[in-house]
């Protein structure tokens, strides 16, 4: 039978998107997005959407009302659905077992009760959260001890490829969708369901089907040679420092191998965002539980790299200043993890922004998508050695770039956003502090440029 309504629990950055573009395409699927959080539900219904990603909002606003629902009413959601989408946050579990590096499954299984306590019908239960491998075992054991008598449900892994910034994109020109199911007559026609979804605009030949555990690690494989690639240039960054070779050179030498590929070699002060990490600590501790401690340590050096990067960087900007920021003013430029986006989760700037303050700084902020709370309530969940009546005087957020930089002794940028590239440095410079720094952690600007304008610059991966 043809899928006449989804449900999804969790609209957040993967839910919303995801289920907006659903309901694009498919606009005779009622699509109906839940949450716990009363508040988000309510920014997802009004003018101002709780998450910032080019195009969203257009999509939102031709369904919305129509065939796409934004709603608190998690039960009857669950009991008018065909199919429903787990589409829950799976952070790093920060107590208890595995503290650190396993995923906490606490709001993937709080999903699986919601579901078996509500459902009357039968349901395909798709997991599109990131999970470790076998999760949809968990999933199935909690929705069969808990099943009411004639109702059926079968488990399909559905991971998500999309990147914030680019997730309408990435949505509506998938590489690929992935489905991963059991290989039974009831599974194979769960997965047919779920693929007859997605051919409203993504091409057969690019929906792959496989094995529920193999699709489960995918995602993870996905996201740890992603970030391996970015840990694998960052680590060359520190040679070309060394030496005198250009990071973007060797990038782009060793990019034109086309077993190679250009993608994903821009050297930076280090990988952000909610997933890398996360994911990656997710593989290690598998690994380990495993019993297979040589792979969770090849995994946990992509981690440790990244680690090196960010306090390569920062150490940098310590030492050019005199070994000591006490008393300075250092202007920050970009908060969020990445451009086109206001998610800083994981944001390198939280740690360059801790270890300035740390270090004496007063700091200045501009980033032209991220609130202002969000950039307090950041610094004040990272642990900032100082008690907060003592480093929240230091900080200001600036709602311009040429406010934010005046009377500074050092810029420091930390997120790649274009508007960076074109400002008036000139007139920056006449405002700033002397002698007047840049730190380019993005390699984005035009450092010839800025240095006869009369900066000190520094940047990744290539000396100056
Ligand atoms: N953010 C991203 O770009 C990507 C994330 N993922 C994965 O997708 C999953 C979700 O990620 P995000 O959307 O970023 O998380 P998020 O934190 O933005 O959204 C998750 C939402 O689920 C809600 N929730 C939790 N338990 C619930 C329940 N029982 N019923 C209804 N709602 C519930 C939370 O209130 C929250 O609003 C994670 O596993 C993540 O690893 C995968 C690909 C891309
Ligand atoms: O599972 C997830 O959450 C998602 O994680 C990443 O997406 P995302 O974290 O949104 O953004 P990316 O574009 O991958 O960037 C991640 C971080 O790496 C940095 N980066 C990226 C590319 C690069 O060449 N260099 C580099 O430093 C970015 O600035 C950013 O801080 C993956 O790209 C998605 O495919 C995946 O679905």
């Amino acid at each position: 039978m043809p899928i006449k309504n989804i449900c999804c629990l969790g609209a957040g950055y993967v839910g919303g998107p995801t289920c907006s573009v659903i309901a694009l395409k498919c606009p005779e699927i009622k699509v109906t997005v839940v949450d716990l959080s009363k508040d988000r539900i309510a920014q997802w219904n009004s003018d101002k959407l709780p998450i910032y990603e080019p195009g969203l909002d257009d999509v939102v606003k031709s369904c919305r009302g129509k065939n796409l629902f934004f709603s608190s009413d998690i039960t009857s959601a669950i009991l008018e659905a065909d199919l429903i989408f787990i589409s829950v946050n799976t952070p790093t579990k920060a107590f208890g077992n595995g503290k650190g590096r396993a995923a906490d499954l606490k709001y993937v299984e709080g999903a699986a009760r919601i579901i078996a306590d509500v459902s009357k019908s039968d349901k395909i239960v798709v997991e599109k959260s990131t999970v470790p491998v076998r999760a949809a075992e968990s999933i199935s054991n909690i929705l069969i001890a808990n099943q009411r008598p004639g109702v059926a449900y079968q488990i399909l892994s559905n991971p998500e490829f999309l990147a914030e910034g680019s997730a309408i994109n990435d949505l509506l020109y998938a590489d690929r969708v992935l489905i991963g199911g059991e290989d039974t007559p009831a599974g194979r026609a769960a997965i047919e369901e779920l693929s007859s979804v997605y051919q409203h605009w993504i091409p057969k030949t690019n929906i792959v089907t496989m094995n529920t555990w193999s699709s489960e690690l995918s995602k993870l494989a996905a996201n740890a040679m992603l970030a391996q690639r970015i840990s694998s240039i960052n680590s060359l960054s520190a040679v070309c420092e060394a030496t005198g070779a250009d990071v973007s050179e060797v990038a782009r030498a060793v990019g034109l191998d086309s077993r190679i590929g250009s993608k994903f070699l821009q050297a930076s002060v280090g990988f952000g965002g909610s997933c890398f990490q996360k994911d990656i600590l997710n593989l290690v501790y598998i690994c380990e539980s495993l019993n297979l401690p040589e792979v969770a340590k090849y995994w946990q050096q992509v981690i440790d790299i990244n680690e090196y990067q960010k306090t390569r960087f920062t150490t940098k900007i310590i030492e050019s200043c005199f070994n000591t920021l006490s008393g300075k003013n250092i202007c920050i430029f970009g908060f969020a993890f990445k451009k086109n986006t206001g998610d800083t989760r994981e944001s390198p700037s939280i740690f360059v922004a801790k270890t300035l303050l740390d270090e004496g700084a007063s700091i200045r902020i501009y980033d032209p998508k991220v609130e202002q709370n969000q950039i307090y309530e950041d610094l004040a969940n990272s642990v900032i050695c100082t008690p907060p009546e003592e480093w929240r005087p230091r900080v200001s957020v600036h709602s311009d770039p040429y406010s934010c930089s005046e009377g500074c002794h050092a810029i420091v940028i930390c997120t790649e956003w274009d508007e960076f590239i074109n400002l008036d440095y000139q007139k920056i410079y006449s405002e700033m502090m002397k002698p007047a720094y840049v730190f380019d952690g993005r390699k984005i600007v035009d450092h010839q440029a800025l240095l006869k304008i009369g900066f000190h610059v520094q940047t990744i991966g290539m000396r100056l």
